[in-house]
Order: C-alpha cells, then structure tokens, then sequence
C-alpha cells in the first residue's frame, strides 16, 4: 500500500489509471434493527476498508493494491451511502430552479449514492421515455444513482393512471410511483394503481392529503397560530384521513402504500396501528419535520412555508419517537428547490418547499443521534438501509463487508458547520438551515468506489 495521502484535489480526479481505495482507520457502523438501540459504540468497529473496482475487498488495509489510494479516516464514520426516497429536481421544465446535475451535485456532498426523483416535472414522468430520459441524465452526470419515481396518473391529473406497467419493464424499472404535489385522492383510482402495481411489487407514494379537508388556500398547520397570523389553515386530519384510507386499500388489494413526508401525530398513530395488523406500510419523515416547529412562520418568512406544513411541538416529538421505534422506517428529505421569483413572495403567494440534500445527515444526526434516543447504526438504517429496501434498489444501504459495492458515506461527528446558503450545490437558495450550527457533517461520499464529494465540494460530472 502506498504510503503517500491524497489531496482534495486528486480525491476529485483520482485519474484514469486508479482502480483501488482504501479508508484507514474509520469507525464502521452496520444499519441497525428497526427499533432505536443507541448502541453505535457496541455495533462500529475500527478497520480499514479496500476497494478494487467499486467493490469492498478486504477489511485489512495490508491487503490493498501497492498503487491504492488512501483516504485517512482517523476520527471519522462510516456508513452505508445515503438513500433519499423524495428529491425534487426540476429537470425537465424548471431547470432555472435545478437540473438533474445541479441536484446531483448537492446530493454527493450530502452523503447520498442515489436519490429518487420526484415525477412532478414539466412534463410529467408519466411515461416509459420520460423515466429512462431522467435515468440517462443522471448516469451521464454520474455523481449519485439517479432513480426516477413515476407518476400514478396521468399528468398528475388524478384520473387515468399513467404507464405504469411500462415504466416497470422500462431501461428504468421504475418501481415507485407518486403524484406527490398531490394527493391521490379519488380511493378507485388509488385502488386500481395498488392493484396494478402488486404484480411486480410496485409501491405508491402517498402525499397524504385530503384536497377538499386542506382547502386550496391552505399553507399553514391549521391551530392557534394560524389563527393568529391570519394565514388558512391546514388541518392534521387531513393527512390522518387519507393514510387511514390507503392502509386500508393496501389490505384490500395486497399491496404496497408508502406515506411520504408524514407530519402529525394522528398520521403516525394511523401507520402504527396499520403495522400491528401486518398491512404492508412503509412511511417517511423529512429532516424539517423532525427540526422544525409551526413558530418559524411568526415572521411570515416564506422559506418556511413547505407542503406539508410544519407542526406544533406535539407533532415534532410523536414523528421523533415513530422513528426511533421503527414505525417511520426513513427520512428523506423532500428536497424541493425553487428559483427566488417563485419563493420570495409575500407568505401566502409563495411556492411551498425548501432545500434538503445537502443538510440532512447533520439536522437528523444533530435531532435524533447527538443528545436524541438514536445511535449512528440507528441513522444508517433510517437513511440508507430502509430506503434502499422501500425502493428496491439492491447496490445501496448494504453492508460494510468484503463483495459489496462500495456506496459509502464517510460522516465527521466532530466538525463544526455553520450553513451557508450562497455555499450550495443547489441552484435554488431556499435554504430554511442558513446560519445554523450542525456538529455532525458529511465528509466523503463514495460511489462504486469513485469519491464523488469531499468536504463540501462535488467532484466534476
Ligand atoms: N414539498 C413541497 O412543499 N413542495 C413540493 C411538492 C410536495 O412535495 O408537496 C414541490 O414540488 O415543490
Ligand atoms: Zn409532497
Ligand atoms: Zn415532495
């Protein structure tokens, strides 16, 4: 093994000639069981760890290549790469906002090795050549698996359902479906997609919202503030009833319901009891619903204002406790970039959404792991390992052993990160975490065993 440390700038361009890496001295953390054990020092263990190809050969680094390259991870962890279930790029339409390489960027130097990307472009992935067009864009940006989500319907419209089929046997088996934006409201047509989608163990993710409850003003948790700020209301029913529904219909038809972004303490009391009947529900949280209360919006800055809205307190705490014990099994981000002449309008004008890829291993460490119920092992597991598993994605959330690929993310608990907005990857500034101190921090991100970001910075696509 080469004695000699890398530069940044030759993790960014490790040349034609490299095929071998190996990261000396990390900690290494295993995704953990569904429950929240906090037992990240029993489970890590120090090793090194080789890799030839882009696949894990050897946890000694006196077995590497003579020629490898060495990443020095003294102090650092490592984790299965990052999965997130719910990116917004906005590629095809909106490119001002974000391009699938601009999103892609922002993803490596989050931690993630592959995203899944929301079908609410313009137009719609809503069929076979949309889903392969985001597939091949990803690939040819190369930083970050880039997985297309299908939409339910046509157009989002609601009604017809779109190639579903056809997306699956697509180049980019398409395997999760979504009107996200929107709801799938009308119960046949949902009915019909769980159904349609059983055959090849498809699943539909769910914006859980019932449209005529929430009101098409809606842009605030409906409750005491909303009250008093004068912004319509958003009730939390709205989402409980709609989850209610789809636990239901996902019984009924012996198929797959995912929750996207749940928010509420009644939605997380729904899918709890869906679990202890067997029905097959998986469900996600995002970082700002995890973080963030209803009382950012007293200054009506619309930064804040995101679809579902941020909760009270109660909320906060009963999506913490659902995750630690497994009844939301992911976090994913709802990354949802949008151009400043979108955002920055008086509150009620503005787009819902805001940034997420590339702050939230530190938010959901700093709430969840540092001070919270969950370990590191915990953290893999919410971010990599079930994601990986809901979406069907066989070479991500694995684990750390010699014949994997190696998608890997290597974490700094130690660093101290004060967000900086202008600093993104992103090309949209909708950045809710700007100014705010994280301890934990992305230092390295892997995939197929090519550095693809390294303390802050992507490598070239
Ligand atoms: N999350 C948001 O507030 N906005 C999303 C749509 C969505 O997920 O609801 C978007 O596409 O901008
Ligand atoms: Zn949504
Ligand atoms: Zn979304």
């Amino acid at each position: 093994m080469s004695d000699r440390k890398l530069t940044i700038g030759e993790k960014l361009s490790p040349g034609p000639g490299v095929r071998s890496l190996v990261i000396t001295g990390a900690r290494i953390v295993a995704s953990a069981p569904s429950v929240a054990t906090a037992t990240e020092t029993a489970d890590a263990r120090v090793a090194d760890v080789v890799i030839v190809d882009g696949v894990v050969t050897d946890l000694t680094a006196s077995e590497a290549p003579s020629d490898a390259q060495v990443i020095d991870a003294d102090g650092l962890i490592l984790l299965p790469g990052l999965v997130d279930l719910h990116t917004h790029l906005r590629e095809p339409g909106r490119e001002d906002a974000e391009t699938i390489c601009s999103g892609s960027r922002a993803a490596a130097v989050g931690g993630y090795t592959a995203i899944l990307a929301m079908a609410n472009t313009t137009p719609v992935t809503d069929t076979a050549e949309a889903a392969e067009r985001i597939l091949d864009l990803g690939r040819a940006c190369g930083l970050v698996d880039v997985q297309p989500i299908g939409a339910v319907t046509h157009d989002l419209a609601g009604g017809q359902l779109a190639e579903l089929g056809l997306m699956h046997r697509s180049r980019a088996r398409v395997n999760v479906f979504s009107d996200d934006g929107r709801c799938v409201a009308d119960a046949r047509v949902m009915r019909r997609a769980l159904e349609y989608i059983r055959s090849f163990g498809g699943v539909v993710s769910q914006h859980s919202q019932d449209p005529a409850l929430a009101g098409p003003n809606a842009c605030c948790h409906e409750g005491e503030l909303s009250g008093r700020l004068g912004l319509p209301g958003w009730p939390a029913v709205a989402e409980s009833v709609i989850i209610a529904r789809d636990v239901q219909l996902a019984r009924h038809t012996g198929s797959r319901v995912h929750v996207a972004h749940v928010s509420t303490a009644e939605g997380v009391d729904v899918i709890r009891w869906a679990k202890a009947q067997g029905i097959a529900v998986t469900a996600e949280v995002t970082p700002h619903h995890l973080a963030l209360t209803t009382e950012r919006l007293a200054g009506y800055d619309p930064v804040f204002k995101v679809n579902p809205p941020l909760r009270p307190i109660e909320d906060v705490q009963a999506v913490r406790a659902a995750l630690a014990d497994g009844t939301i099994d992911a976090v994913a981000t709802d990354h949802a970039p949008h151009a400043r002449h979108d955002k920055e309008h008086a509150f009620e004008d503005a787009a819902f959404g805001m940034l997420g890829l590339e702050t939230a291993l530190s938010v959901v460490a700093s709430v969840m792991v540092e001070g919270g119920p969950c370990g590191w092992s915990d953290l893999a597991r919410v971010m990599s390992s079930a994601p990986a598993g809901i979406a069907g994605l066989a070479d991500h959330g694995r684990p750390i052993v010699p014949g994997e690929p190696a998608n890997l993310v290597l974490v700094d608990p130690a660093a101290a990160i004060t967000v900086d907005r202008s600093s993104s990857q992103s090309l949209s500034r909708n950045n809710p975490w700007h100014g705010e101190q994280f301890r934990a921090a992305v230092h390295t991100t892997i995939l197929r065993g090519r550095v693809t970001a390294a303390e802050g910075a992507p490598a070239a696509c």
